[in-house]
C-alpha cells in the first residue's frame, strides 16, 4: 500500500462488500473479470458487490448473484471478513462460500466468467485484498 495519512484513513468510510466464493459441484470456483472502467478494473474477482444502506449482507449476497450471474443461492456459509485500504478506497470484503446454487451462471453484465480449479487460482490476477481470501481457501 502507498502511504495514506493516518487521519485521512480514519475519516474514510469503509465500503461493505458481499463477496461469494462459488463452489461448483466439481470443486471448481467461479471467477469473474471486473470491467475495465470500474475500481480494480480488468482484474479477476469473486462475484459480489456493495451492500446497500439498510441492507443485510446475506440479502446483498443473494441480490448481487442474481443481478450479476442470474443464479439463485441455496446454500452458503461465512468464510472471512477482510478490511483493506486501497490508496483511493477502503473496503470490507464480507466473504462467503456459496456451495449451492440454482441455475447456470451467466455473465449477466457482460463480464467474462470462468470456473477455475483451486490449484490454478494463483494464475489469475486479483485485487490486493483478495490475497487473504486465497490463503483462507488453501
Ligand atoms: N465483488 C468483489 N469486489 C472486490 C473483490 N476484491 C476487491 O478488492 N473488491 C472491491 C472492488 C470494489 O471496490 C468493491 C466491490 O464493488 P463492486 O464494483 O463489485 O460493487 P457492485 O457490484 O455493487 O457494483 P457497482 O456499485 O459499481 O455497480 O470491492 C472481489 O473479489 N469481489
Ligand atoms: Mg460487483
Amino acid at each position: 500500500m502507498q502511504n495514506i495519512e493516518p487521519d485521512k484513513l480514519e475519516r474514510r468510510k469503509v465500503v461493505h462488500v458481499a463477496v461469494a466464493v462459488i463452489l461448483g459441484e466439481d470443486g471448481r470456483i467461479l471467477l469473474a473479470r471486473r470491467p475495465e472502467n470500474k475500481h480494480m478494473g480488468g482484474l479477476w474477482e469473486f462475484p459480489g458487490g456493495k451492500v446497500e444502506a439498510e441492507e443485510d449482507v446475506k440479502h446483498a449476497l443473494n441480490r448481487e448473484l442474481r443481478e450479476e450471474l442470474d443464479i439463485k443461492v441455496t446454500t452458503f456459509f461465512p468464510l472471512i471478513k477482510i478490511r483493506h485500504d486501497y490508496p483511493d478506497k477502503s473496503v470490507l470484503l464480507d466473504t462467503w462460500v456459496v456451495s449451492g446454487i440454482q441455475g447456470e451462471p451467466k455473465g449477466n453484465e457482460g463480464q467474462l466468467i470462468q470456473w477455475v480449479e483451486k490449484g490454478n487460482l494463483i494464475e489469475y490476477e486479483f485485487p490486493e485484498a483478495n490475497k487473504v481470501i486465497l490463503m483462507a481457501l488453501q
